[in-house]
């Protein structure tokens, strides 16, 4: 299943439909002794229209890997781009803008406003950008998350999956180049995050977004098309079409051979 060869090194991609992509992304925290690489020189590339995960062991990179991606972290060395955007090297007001305008986050813990409602919510982003909500795609969003029946409510009044749900739509209602998903699903019971995880796909399938997602569960890694492995900061291996099973076995070889690279085992 992994599709590591000789030839082709995990992570990168043919020239062209690249919606993120590194080059010698480093990302190095503290210094002197007690500095940690967290990653080492990685080059990806992030196909548009596709869902990506990233796994690896705890410590391996991988939360540092989605926030450089996504200009939430700046890097200690290499280039990023968003699109043909090059984001390294831009002015923290630039950067906040292409964020606000290009990309959408989904993290562990919801971020919703306690204050407001669903539908509040979804669209805050874009209020504060000051820029009309396309109505149609909105109304597209709300539907593909089943959302239609609890846009009044507020987050304490819905359940973990629902709020989730409200998060995957605050991310998609701008209609970003890119979403990126930190442990989408690790506060929620398996049958909603099943849930979030179809919305996810669907997102890709009927809506054409491309959507990368950190997970820690070979179950969520299944319902993306490509799966990263990080081990030490390095994307290591790949993992096409993936099975949560054999997602499982490859991770079971970090546990045995600490550092593996591609091609091992
Ligand atoms: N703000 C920080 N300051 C110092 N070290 C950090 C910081 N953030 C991350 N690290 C270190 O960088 C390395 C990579 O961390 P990262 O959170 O990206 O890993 P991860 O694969 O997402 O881990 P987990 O699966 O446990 O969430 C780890 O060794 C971690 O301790």
């Amino acid at each position: 299943m992994s599709t590591s060869t000789a030839d082709h090194v995990p992570g990168r991609a043919p020239a062209g439909a690249a919606a993120a992509r590194a080059r010698g992304l480093t990302k190095a925290y503290g210094s002197g002794e007690t500095a940690v690489l967290a990653l080492d020189a990685v080059d990806v590339d992030i196909a548009r229209g596709r869902f990506t995960a990233v796994m690896g062991p705890s410590g391996s990179g991988k939360s540092t890997l989605l926030h450089c991606l996504a200009g939430l972290d700046t890097v200690s060395a290499g280039q990023v781009w968003i699109g043909d955007t090059e984001i390294t090297g831009l002015k923290e007001r630039e950067l906040t803008r292409l964020r606000r305008d290009r990309v959408g986050f989904v993290f562990q813990s919801f971020n919703l406003v306690p204050t407001l409602t669903a539908l509040e919510n979804i669209t805050l982003p874009m209020d504060i950008a000051g820029r009309r909500p396309d109505e149609k795609w909105i109304d597209e969003v709300i539907d593909t998350l089943g959302l239609r029946d609890r846009l009044g409510h507020r987050p304490a009044q819905l359940s973990g999956g629902q709020q989730q749900r409200v998060a995957c739509a605050r991310a998609l209602a701008s209609r970003p180049e890119l979403i990126f998903a930190d442990e989408p699903t690790g506060n929620l019971d398996s049958r909603s995050g099943q849930e979030v995880l179809g919305f996810l796909r669907q997102s890709v399938d009927r809506l054409g977004q491309t959507v990368v997602m950190v997970t820690h569960d070979p179950v969520a890694a299944a319902r993306s098309d490509l799966v990263l492995f990080l081990a030490d900061g390095r994307i290591v291996d790949e993992m096409e079409r993936p099975t949560a099973e054999a997602v499982l076995e490859r991770m079971k070889r970090f546990d045995a051979v600490r550092g593996a690279v591609p091609g091992e085992g």
